[in-house]
């Protein structure tokens, strides 16, 4: 079964939390393909990655032992099928269940039975001679923390160095959240069928799975119109079509006016990486508002970039009246306080868009519910005019409870944030979530672990405020946003800080844009 692309949309990146996935088999049942059809297809997808790990196909056939892990579920019977598929093969493969098969029920009884090789009970595994494990024991029906025997055999695994391929899920993995349940496999590789879940791309769940491998076992993708699923992995197919480009008989202003707060004197850097970001992805024009004492210094270091006088509210409500400035940024080096909390709420007031980020974020910390009025009463036919660019810390400062409720995903929990807030959300980390108040969310799956350097978050807001200066959707203009960013640091490799990220963008261009 090949992973046949799926005509590039929204849905060919949806993600299927482990209900909408049940769903999508229900569906598909219904619609006349068995679960024995979709078994049979998902466990010969295993075994062919099982071959392409030992040393590709017939690789199994010298000699090396492949041991099943079977659980009690059609996790477990996708493990049957994957093992009657490797013994045909000439495969040495030995199945360890965790029950009787005469236990099982339904499709997974009808895979035991087709099964030919031998059967040992769980406790038997060793781990000796063993070349590869693949991991059939709990998948979507994971529902609880994984009992002593189950991890402890994780641990004689880990202990016995033998890679693991893990069927749907790394056991102990949660589908929807990413947590791991007590413990779980950490994979060398992870097949899923149809479409990955959240918990493949949320931490910890996407560090235990290896190389994600996404196999096409017969569900069709109509199925999706019905489920109308709301959360997506962060790839161009989800906001490509959406971006707004430059185009021939334009002029720079048709590419938007963008405007970065500058910090005080000795406090200018965060809003030059920010301007720098902000003209390089896009944006027409670029303007450094600084207060008086910064001018000098801001205007010594920059070229494309304007700089304008920005010294409290009168002269930004005087700035305000250029219908032309599109999208703000504030918070990079701005320092925490009243004209933080005063400029942003000027900006949702005459309908500009704002990207709020580090001491921007701060200042609210005491009183979000300033922002979120403001930002609620402001969404355009775009969407929100409000994003948001917290770290976890600062989304603690603005989302105490949220950050508190340890049973919330980072989906749910980011969200909430852009519900209430009004905004949309960007919870940064290696598993940065998007999330609008329509519920839409994104899971960012590309960079490197390079970006944790210092200025790295204020070129993304640079480049998110490129995509909204020109016109692009609130929520598609920071999964862009996001995006790019990745793919910057992606493209320059090791070595990165934060001023070589915005010289990647024309690569990145080419390469989107091809
Ligand atoms: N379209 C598809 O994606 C297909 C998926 N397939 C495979 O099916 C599994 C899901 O199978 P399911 O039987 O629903 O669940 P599991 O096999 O993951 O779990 C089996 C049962 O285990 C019990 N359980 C849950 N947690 C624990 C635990 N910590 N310890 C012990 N037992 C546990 C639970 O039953 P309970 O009654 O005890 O709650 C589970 O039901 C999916 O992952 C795919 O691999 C299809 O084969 C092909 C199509
Ligand atoms: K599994």
């Amino acid at each position: 079964m090949t992973d046949a692309p799926i005509a590039s949309g929204p849905y060919d990146v949806a993600l299927l939390t482990p209900d909408e996935m049940a769903s999508a088999d229900r569906l598909t049942i219904a619609g006349g393909i068995s679960g024995r059809t979709l078994m049979g297809a998902a466990g010969r997808a295993v075994a062919e990655v099982a071959q392409a790990m030992l040393g590709g196909p017939g690789g199994g056939g010298n000699g090396v032992r492949v041991a099943c892990l079977a659980g009690p579920g059609n996790n477990g019977g996708d493990a049957f099928v994957a093992a009657e598929t490797l013994r045909c093969e000439g495969v040495d493969v030995v199945v360890f269940s965790v029950c009787d098969i005469d236990r099982l029920a339904g499709d997974a009884a009808w895979a035991a039975a087709a099964y030919r090789g031998s059967v040992e009970p769980l406790g038997a595994f060793t781990g000796d001679g063993c070349a590869l494990v693949i991991d059939g024991l709990f998948g979507a029906g994971l529902s609880r923390p994984l009992d002593a025997e189950i991890a402890n055999l994780i641990e004689t695994v880990e202990r016995a160095g033998v890679p693991v391929l893990a069927i749907d899920l790394p056991s102990g993995l949660c589908g929807r959240s990413g947590a791991v349940l007590g413990k779980a496999f950490t994979a060398d590789r992870t097949v899923t069928f149809f479409r990955p879940k959240p918990g493949h791309f949320l931490e910890p769940g996407r560090s235990h799975c290896g190389v994600l491998d996404v196999r096409q076992i017969g569900i069709a993708p109509d199925v999706l119109e019905t489920i109308a699923p709301r959360q997506f992995v962060n790839r161009p197919a989800l906001w490509r079509a959406d971006l707004s480009l430059p185009v021939d008989a334009g002029h720079k202003y048709d590419r938007g006016h963008a405007v970065v707060f500058s910090g005080s004197a000795s406090r200018t850097g965060a809003a030059r990486l920010a301007a720098g970001a902000a003209l390089r992805a896009g944006a027409g024009l670029v303007t450094l508002f600084s207060p008086a004492g910064a001018i000098l210094v801001n205007a010594a270091q920059v070229t494309a970039v304007m700089v304008e006088r920005c010294d409290g509210e009168r002269d930004l409500a005087r700035h305000l009246d250029d219908s032309r400035l599109k999208a703000f940024v504030l918070g990079p080096g701005f320092g925490v306080g009243g004209t933080a909390r005063a400029y942003a709420t000027q900006i949702l007031k005459a309908g500009r868009f704002l990207i709020l980020d580090a001491d921007g974020i701060s200042s609210f910390a005491d009183r979000p519910e300033e922002l979120f009025d403001e930002a609620l009463g402001q969404a355009g036919e775009g969407g929100p005019n409000l994003v948001l660019t917290p770290h976890a810390g600062e989304f603690k400062r603005l989302f105490p409870d949220l950050a508190a409720k340890g049973s919330l995903s980072k989906l749910d929990r980011t969200r909430e944030a852009a519900v209430r807030s009004g905004a949309v959300v960007v919870l940064k980390g290696r598993d940065t979530v998007i999330a609008a108040p329509d519920g839409r969310a994104a899971i960012n799956a590309n960079g490197t672990p390079w970006l944790a350097s210092a200025g790295t978050g204020d070129v993304l807001t640079g480049m998110i405020c490129a995509q909204l200066s020109q016109g692009t959707p609130t929520f598609e203009a920071a999964c862009a946003g996001v995006w790019m960013h990745g793919r910057s640091a992606e493209l320059f490799g090791p070595g990165l800080i934060a001023e070589d990220l915005a010289g990647q963008l024309p690569a990145m261009f080419a390469e989107l844009l091809a």
